[in-house]
């Protein structure tokens, strides 16, 4: 009850809802009694998972926390319907490119009767074949979930491919998760091409447009929604200098320095550097050539930094995570790299919680 009371005078406290706090209050308590749980209204949920976005320390994009839209599937807790309306929600969220912040809901955990848990950790993601010789065909830090998901059933294309969207793995709480495959015209991709370089083309590198997080718990007021997939839009250097880029992902740079004809033989050509650009700049091409939304780490420093002003303004505390902030690349070119921030609070609610471990 007291982070029911803790979350409702908050919610009373920055909004103004037709009934009154106490009643409110009352009507919980009771509910808590008679059940063991209580049921958050329409208005409450909204309010929750706003706030759990502007709670979130580690992302950048926080300044349109308002705006979060949010898909209140709470009566869905089979797999085959989770899996359904997350497809549903990726075409909601995804309009041809016109992306828009989108959470869906789904049962919470109630007594005696367990939640769904998606167990991707997000909608999309690359499969990562590991192959006779030792390496990973695709994106090496699904490598892992691949071989469950293979081990679970999944049938992976023939031959694998570098690009392979995973099936969705859904379970009520600690249940054998069942598959779903995601249908492809539900998965907005950008192909990537470089806007100086025809060669870039020939590498055939591509990515999914929609980064919908899938496996962090929704916390509000003492209820838990274990799956609430969520999504933003990407910023450009997650795909160009993390995905694409990192050794344990796609290991791209040797590559593109290669074809760019850097001496790659010491690190102090800086070939790596000049690579990573060039990489950051075919993503950021090829996502805005086709219209899909996208961030670029300078317009988004400037974006979180007035969110940070309004937050004070607000009279809030607005925690955050200086190694999450800063970006990838670049980082000293952007404001958010020369100041500091409140400290990250891992109490605080209502917030996306990390995942809870694969049983
Ligand atoms: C609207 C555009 C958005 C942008 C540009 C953005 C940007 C980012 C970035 C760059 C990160 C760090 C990711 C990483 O390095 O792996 C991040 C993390 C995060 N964002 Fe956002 N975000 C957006 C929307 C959202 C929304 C809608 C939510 C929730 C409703 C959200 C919640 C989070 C959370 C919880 C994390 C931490 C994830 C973790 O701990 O792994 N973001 N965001």
């Amino acid at each position: 009850m007291d982070a029911a009371t803790a979350f409702l005078e908050q919610f009373h406290g920055e909004t103004t809802p037709a009934q009154t706090l106490a009643g409110r209050l009352d009507e919980v308590c009771r509910e808590i009694d008679e059940t063991g749980t209580y049921v958050h209204t329409p208005d409450e949920l909204t309010f929750g998972a706003r706030v759990a976005w502007r709670n979130a320390a580690r992302c950048i994009g926080r300044l349109y926390w308002h705006s979060l839209r949010v898909r209140d599937r709470r009566g869905i807790a089979e797999p085959a319907d989770v899996a359904a309306e997350c497809v549903a929600h990726l075409r909601d969220a995804g309009r041809d490119g016109r992306i828009r912040s989108t959470i869906t809901v789904f049962a919470p955990d109630r007594p005696g009767e367990a939640a769904p848990r998606i167990h991707n950790e997000q909608l999309v993601r690359y499969a990562g074949h590991r192959t006779a010789s030792g390496q990973v065909r695709g994106d090496g830090r699904y490598a892992d979930f691949t071989d469950r998901a293979v081990e679970l059933g999944w049938e992976r294309p023939e031959p694998p491919g570098r690009f392979d969207v995973l099936p969705l793995l859904i379970s009520r709480g600690d249940a054998q998760p069942e598959l779903f495959e995601i249908p492809a015209d539900a998965v907005l991709e950008v192909a990537l091409h470089h806007p100086e370089f025809a060669w870039f083309t020939d590498l055939r590198l591509r990515w999914h447009a929609v980064p919908a997080i899938s496996n962090m718990p929704l916390e509000i007021g003492g209820i838990t929604y274990p799956a609430a997939p969520f999504n933003g839009w990407y910023l450009g250097t997650e795909i160009g200098a993390r995905n694409l880029a990192d050794a344990d992902r796609y290991d791209l740079l040797p590559v593109i320095g290669d074809r760019l004809g850097l001496d790659t033989t010491s690190e102090r050509t800086l070939w790596r550097d000049r690579a990573m650009l060039e990489m950051l700049r075919a993503v950021q091409h090829s996502f805005d050539s086709v219209g899909v939304t996208m961030a670029d780490h300078h317009t988004e420093s400037e974006r979180f930094l007035t969110h940070v002003a309004r937050e004070e303004i607000a009279g809030r505390r607005c925690p955050a995570d200086w190694s999450w902030i800063v970006p990838p690349v670049s980082g000293g070119l952007t404001k958010v790299y020369h100041r500091y921030y409140d400290e990250p609070d891992p109490e605080m609610r209502p917030a996306y919680l990390p995942p809870t471990p694969t049983p």
